[in-house]
């Protein structure tokens, strides 16, 4: 058993890593893929514990992100944090699976499954796994609502993409805010999903982890 998984298995996490909420007490988390509310329609392997990790480095700088946003009356909400190895590889069966297309309406309508590799909508490997990679959109702190982005988290089509341009004035100010704010601390984000961002000065570059989280 490999060291990280084993201390997974005992609770603890690798070094380096902390659970977000640890960190940011006052975060909202939705973690997508321990729900049925995901693009697979069911809660995934990897997820059992339902716990949002990530490095330290990607941790603090999501919490200085948060501070920021705090006095104009928002907050951030996250949909995937750390993603076990193994969980991208499930994601990699279910899109070579033609027949489980449960959930294509809600999130992927105008593409078959091997496309969402090819389009850059799923990696294998993936950022997610080095674990400063993160997923997550902006609310508001008055009722906690999300501020529309345009398309709902992890709809796979050139309406997520960042500087997609058929969206109202207020969808293209609120992608613009995230991105802002993101990368004013640090992240980067890529071009097909508005919600993705990734700690530019990673602390594990070439790891790709397999714990699960607890
Ligand atoms: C699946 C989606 N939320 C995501 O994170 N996609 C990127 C490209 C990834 O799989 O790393
Ligand atoms: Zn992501």
């Amino acid at each position: 058993m490999q060291s990280s998984t084993l201390s997974a298995a005992l609770g603890e996490l690798p070094s380096g890593f902390v659970r977000l909420t640890d960190v940011i007490p006052d975060l909202q988390v939705d973690l997508k893929y321990a729900s049925d509310d995901n693009f697979v329609g069911k809660p995934l392997i990897g997820y059992e514990h339902a716990t949002a990790v990530l490095t330290g480095d990607a941790a603090r700088a999501l919490r200085d992100v948060q501070a920021q946003l705090k006095p104009l009356g928002l907050g951030i909400k996250v949909f995937d944090a750390y993603r076990p190895q193994r969980t991208v590889d499930f994601f990699l069966q279910w899109a070579a699976d033609d027949h489980d297309i449960t959930c294509k309406e809600a999130f992927y309508p105008a593409l078959d499954k091997p496309r969402l590799l090819v389009e850059g909508y799923l990696n294998s490997p993936s950022g997610h796994s080095r674990g400063s990679t993160v997923d997550l959109t902006l609310i508001r702190l008055s009722d906690n609502s999300e501020l529309d982005m345009g398309t709902p988290f992890d709809f796979f089509g050139p309406q997520s993409w960042t500087d997609y341009s058929a969206i109202s004035s207020s969808q293209k100010a609120n992608r613009a805010m995230l991105q802002k704010i993101m990368l004013a601390h640090g992240f980067i984000g890529v071009h097909e999903e508005w919600w993705h961002f990734t700690l530019k000065a990673e602390p594990f570059p070439d790891t790709y982890f397999d714990f699960i989280a607890s």
